[in-house]
């Protein structure tokens, strides 16, 4: 009898000792089920509060790294990028980065200069349709009329557009070559960014290779 009860006293204690255990791998897979839910995106839960990680499906996004309220944006494998981003829309809400980048590349390069978004909207008869020449990667170009004559692109650039192709595209204001349509400024006005182009007259190349039509007004 008493060795009976010794060995129901040894059972009860190791199932005390494994509850603390069965605790923790059941709060892991409720944390890892909650961020594979979050926007289908893969997650990895770092510990039990709302820090966590989150990996891109495509090697070629960016990887969120979240901790609490604080979200920043690197490329995959990277360090965080300084821009912050709205952790409602993942928009870059961070413009004050990109002016002083603007006006740092303004101050180093002749040529390269801050327009006025009253500037763009006359140039380009308030983004009007007819004036759209095409459309890239990341925003509309329309042919644009600077009063002193020249005859401009401008590109408009989606609002949703990351703040990337916008920075690669600054780095053309230092460029100066005969092949090269230069860049000759920029435009940041509230949610609005604009980058103003010297108009390119014979259209672009794929034009030229494979003669299609044309919108240009
Ligand atoms: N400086 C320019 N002068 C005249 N037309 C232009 C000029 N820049 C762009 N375009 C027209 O607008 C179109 C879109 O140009 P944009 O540079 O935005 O995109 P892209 O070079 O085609 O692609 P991506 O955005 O991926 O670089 C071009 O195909 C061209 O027809």
């Amino acid at each position: 009898m008493a060795e009976e009860l010794r060995a129901a006293q040894h059972e009860i204690d190791m199932f005390i000792r494994l509850i603390p255990l069965i605790t923790l791998v059941d709060n892991s897979a409720a944390n890892y089920r909650r961020a594979k839910d979050d926007e289908g995106v893969h997650s990895v839960v770092t510990d039990s509060s709302d820090r966590y990680i989150r990996f891109p499906t495509r090697s070629s996004e960016f990887t969120t790294i979240r901790v609490q309220a604080a979200t920043e944006l690197c490329s995959v494998g990277e360090q965080p990028f300084s821009g912050k981003l709205d952790p409602q829309d993942q928009k870059i809400v961070d413009v004050e980065e990109l002016v002083n980048l603007c006006t740092g590349i303004e101050e180093a390069c002749v040529g390269f200069a801050k327009f006025n978004f009253f500037q763009i909207v006359d140039a380009t008869d308030n983004f009007s349709e007819n004036r759209i020449v095409g459309w890239g990667g990341f925003g509309t170009v329309y042919k644009g009329h600077l009063p002193s004559g020249l005859t401009v692109a401008v590109k408009r650039v989606d609002e949703h557009a990351t703040i990337f192709g916008f920075k690669s595209e600054l780095q053309l204001a230092k460029l100066h070559h005969t092949n090269l349509i230069r860049l000759l400024g920029w435009c940041i006005h509230q949610k609005e960014r604009a980058l103003v182009y010297e108009f390119m007259n014979n259209s672009s190349l794929d034009r030229h290779i494979y003669g299609t039509f044309s919108l240009r007004s």
